[in-house]
């Protein structure tokens, strides 16, 4: 089995929470971001962490909100990361930092090293995030970016393994690939992916 990083995303329940830990999934995001069918508040996301053991980062996701809003957010729910899909810039990553926070930068556009815009990790994600879309990480034009980056879009367990085989990422992340329905998570899917994703 690799030791590939794997974040479950848009988890809403308590039960997923848990399955998700129980897989063995090194992160589990939280979806601030208004308008998702898996937008949770601050006060729902804070029992959900809660469930969540030391060893495993909740991470809040968040676009193009308000660097306040993101703080706030952070804050009253007792993530740990945040990931951010919105226009920042160095200057947001910076003012996030505080508090220790595992920094995610999560972008559409083909970066060449994580840790550009001072973030911990980078995500290669679609162009619309959460939408189950694949973008072209087979293609031969891609070059994987240097240092800590995930894979994301598209994913699922079918296609997990093949895609950390061509694209040699260091971690993956997923949130439609693991849903029966759009917005409602499966425990069984939540398992294959992770074990697929590790091989
Ligand atoms: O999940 C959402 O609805 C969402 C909304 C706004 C910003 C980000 C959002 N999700 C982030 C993710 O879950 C990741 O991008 C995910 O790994 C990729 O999504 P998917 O293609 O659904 O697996």
């Amino acid at each position: 089995m690799s030791d590939l990083f794997v974040k479950i995303c848009g988890l809403k329940t308590a039960s997923d929470v848990d399955v998700a830990v129980a897989a063995g999934a090194d992160a589990i995001g939280f979806v601030f971001a208004p308008g998702s069918p898996r937008t949770v508040d601050a006060a729902g996301a804070r029992e959900l962490a809660a469930r969540v053991p030391e060893g495993v980062l909740t991470v809040g996701v968040f676009r193009g909100q308000p660097v306040a809003e993101v703080r706030r957010f952070a804050e009253e729910s007792g993530v740990r990361g945040v990931q951010l899909h919105g226009e920042e810039g160095p200057e947001d990553f910076a003012a996030l930092r505080a508090g220790g926070r595992t920094l995610l930068r999560a972008t559409a556009e083909h970066v060449k090293r994580c840790g550009e815009y001072g973030e911990d990790l980078l995500l290669l994600d679609a162009p619309d995030p959460g939408s189950g879309k694949p973008w072209n990480w087979g293609s031969a034009d891609f070059t994987a970016p240097e240092g800590r980056w995930l894979l994301a879009g598209g994913l699922n367990p079918g296609n997990v393994r093949e895609a950390v085989e061509v694209t040699g990422a260091w971690g993956v992340d997923v949130s439609s690939g693991v849903e029966r329905e759009r917005g409602v998570k499966s425990p069984e899917l939540i398992r294959a992916f992770i074990e697929a994703a590790r091989g």
